[in-house]
């Protein structure tokens, strides 16, 4: 097929669309409403104990003030009952006043009592929401921190997070909607009973007229909820656009590429997409509601309809009458409180299952490795490897065998793709094998203690953090050596970063984000510079560096790699590069090609293998220098892996000549790429 024929897949661009889980939604559409109604006490139970994991005594206290304020409500009704009846009782007006007046006092009391009690819920919850939402957020934040890499290659795994992210932001309504509902609880169980003492037909016949508004509160609450669920995908896009088009490190080429129309619309895009799922969610839910609110409406016509045949024809009196009509509306306010704190909690509890499901999983990633410890290794080895990245259907290594050992220095070299990075990952235990094995010291990777085992590996990888933190924050990355500032110091002066402590304005202890109060921004190279004195000074048994110089200096990248035979000394290094010259100080090279190894070999034994690919790319980069092509074939002692059945393992160079000594090593050829 020649480069400008297009296959029909090919013609229509790819949509930007979230990857996510659609489980869960459909789980959440099969729950029927009476389902979700039974939760609703487990709901509440859910809502305390989390405030109680934080602060007991509040939980107390808010439990405590709401049952006074039910009793005093209940106290006030009946009070009520007492006055009615004497106002409309037998006697002359001082008499009746006289009557009434001790309820009046009563209702005053209780009215008062209940608004300071009202204060103090209102100000307990203030306080305790928003350390339960902190709290759910930090728990989120270990759970991803828990979580294996991989599962950020996995299609629903940014979905569950940002689910969880969600519902930990919404815990900070639970507290308050779940006193809401029980408040409203407290306040129709008092009502209630004043009603049944008023007449008995009259409270069921509430109950059932404010059946259906729950019914469709409940409904329209569930049909909002899966609306919101199904939108995580596309404002999660539109907060990475926002993202991507706020960063400063895009800012620059959004303003010299002329791209901020195109973006915008990209966003608007997908706001449109957004707006017209959430148009639909609103207007069923508002079909809903309004079938809900009729049904209501016609009950609650039919209760008052009661009450009056009640007490028209005798069967109650005038005075409790009266006192109905208090109770009626009490009771109501009281349904209708529960609906509609009872469908605010119900959706809060929806999310807070997102939010605790990912704890319980880690969004399904939360590693199941073994729980040995490892030292650090005197040898890894590879066999026969092979990975696929959850999300593609190529394997990105495919039968790999290779080792390196304590005191050695490793290169992987390939082109783009070739899959040098994730052997690297693989090596370091941040991924796990698909097929074979990396073994540390003879122990599988799969069977060690990650955290343990990442204890013993420093990465200095191609895209390194750049953390908002003092310059030595930067270096210990939090984990300072007995030694302290020396150590620091010491791992600076290896890598270069010595000279940019120097010039920063309180040395180590300068704040490394310009964009908070004080801090210094530093440049690319000088982060890089930092990236690799971290690695230094870590004192980890494998050092892997993955194009460890691309924004160094040749000064500063010349004493990098004169330093790394003597950081080697006590550790196995990995060095991923494309710059070939820098390949020199390696003890092995091995050369990978779509997730094979190609070749293997020292330096001069692949420079010397004319043919191989080694000496392919490497007459490439001389070319553009003008150096000559090395001629000599008499080191042809490298490898090439021609065949692709992974029998590597048979082939392996022996020798470990040491790379400065070689007569082709650039040092010897001037070459300088
Ligand atoms: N997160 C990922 N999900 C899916 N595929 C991936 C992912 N990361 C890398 N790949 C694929 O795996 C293969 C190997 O990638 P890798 O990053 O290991 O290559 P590399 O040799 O380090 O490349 P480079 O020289 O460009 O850094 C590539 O085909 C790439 O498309």
């Amino acid at each position: 097929m020649s480069a400008t024929t297009t296959t029909p897949a090919e013609a229509t661009d790819e949509e930007l669309r979230w990857l996510a889980d659609g489980r869960r939604i459909e789980a959440i559409e099969a729950i029927s409403v009476s389902a979700m109604a039974r939760r609703l006490p487990a709901l509440v139970v859910r809502a305390f104990r989390l405030g109680w994991h934080i602060d007991r005594a509040s939980v107390a206290l808010l439990l405590a003030c709401q049952a006074v304020s039910a009793v005093l409500g209940a106290a006030g009704l009946f009070a009520t009952t007492g006055t009615i009846s004497a106002l409309f009782g037998p006697g002359q007006v001082a008499e009746k006043l006289a009557h009434a007046a001790p309820s009046v006092i009563v209702i005053a009391a209780a009215a008062g009592a209940r608004s300071l009690l009202g204060i103090t819920i209102r100000t307990i919850t203030i306080h305790l929401s928003p350390r339960i939402s902190r709290e759910a957020e930090a728990a989120v934040l270990r759970a991803t921190v828990a979580a294996e890499l991989t599962a950020y290659d996995h299609a629903g795994y940014n979905d569950e997070l940002e689910a969880a992210d969600r519902g930990a932001e919404v815990c900070v309504d639970i507290v308050g909607e779940a006193q809401n509902l029980l408040a409203s609880l407290a306040s129709l169980i008092g009502a209630a009973g004043v009603l049944t003492v008023l007449h008995p037909a009259l409270l069921p016949l509430l109950v059932l007229a404010a059946l259906p508004q729950g019914v469709a509160s409940v409904r329209a609450a569930r049909v909002q909820f899966l609306a919101n669920r199904a939108a995580i995908g596309d404002r999660r896009i539109l907060a990475n656009l926002r993202w991507y088009i706020h960063l400063k490190r895009n800012a620059d080429q959004v303003r010299s590429d002329t791209m901020g129309d195109f973006l915008l619309d990209k966003y608007e895009q997908v706001g449109r997409r957004l707006d017209a799922s959430s148009r639909r969610a609103a207007m069923q839910s508002a079909r809903v509601s309004v079938v809900g609110a009729a049904a209501s409406g016609l009950g609650t016509a039919l209760v008052w309809a009661a009450m009056l045949w009640l007490v028209s024809t005798g069967r109650m009196s005038l005075p409790r009458g009266g006192a109905a009509v208090f109770a009626l509306a009490a009771v109501g306010t009281s349904l209708h409180g529960i609906v509609g704190y009872g469908a605010d909690l119900f959706r809060t509890g929806m999310y807070l299952d997102d939010w605790s499901s990912f704890l319980d999983t880690a969004g399904g990633h939360r590693p199941r490795r073994g729980t040995e410890v490892p030292q650090a290794p005197s040898r890894i080895a590879v066999e026969n490897l092979s990975y696929a990245y959850p999300a593609s259907d190529r394997t990105a290594l495919d039968g790999v065998s290779l080792h390196v050992g304590r005191g050695e220095i490793l290169a992987l070299v390939g082109e783009n793709g070739s899959g040098k990075t994730t052997l690297a990952k693989l090596l370091a235990g941040l991924y796990l094998p698909d097929g074979g094995s990396v073994r540390w010291d003879g122990r599988d990777t799969r069977d060690l203690d990650p955290q343990a085992l990442w204890r013993q590996v420093a990465v200095v990888p191609q895209d390194y953090a750049r953390w908002p933190m003092t310059c030595r924050e930067n270096i210990t990355l939090g984990q300072p050596t007995a030694e302290g500032d020396s150590a620091v110091l010491r791992a600076a002066d290896a890598s270069g970063a010595g000279e940019v402590v120097a010039k920063l304005r309180r040395g180590l202890s300068t704040l490394l984000a310009v964009e908070w109060m004080g801090g210094e921004e530093l440049s690319g190279g000088q982060w890089q510079r930092l990236a690799i004195a971290r690695a230094f000074h870590r004192e980890a048994g494998l050092l892997v560096l993955d194009e460890p110089t691309a924004a160094l200096d040749p000064r500063a990248e010349h004493r990098i790699f004169q330093n790394l035979r003597t950081v080697a000394r006590e550790r196995a290094v990995v060095l991923v590069t494309h710059r070939l010259t820098n390949v020199a100080v390696a003890d092995r090279i091995v050369v990978l090609e779509n997730g094979k190894v190609l070749q293997e070999g020292t330096f001069a034994e692949l420079v010397a293998d004319e043919g191989g690919r080694f000496r392919e790319l490497w007459d490439l980069q001389n070319e553009r220098t003008g150096v000559p092509a090395q001629r000599s074939p008499s080191a042809a002692k490298g490898r090439e892996h021609r065949g692709t059945d992974g029998a590597h393992g048979s082939r392996r160079t022996q020798g470990h000549q040491r790379n400065q000594e070689s007569p082709e090593s650039p040092e010897s050829n001037g070459s300088s790429l």
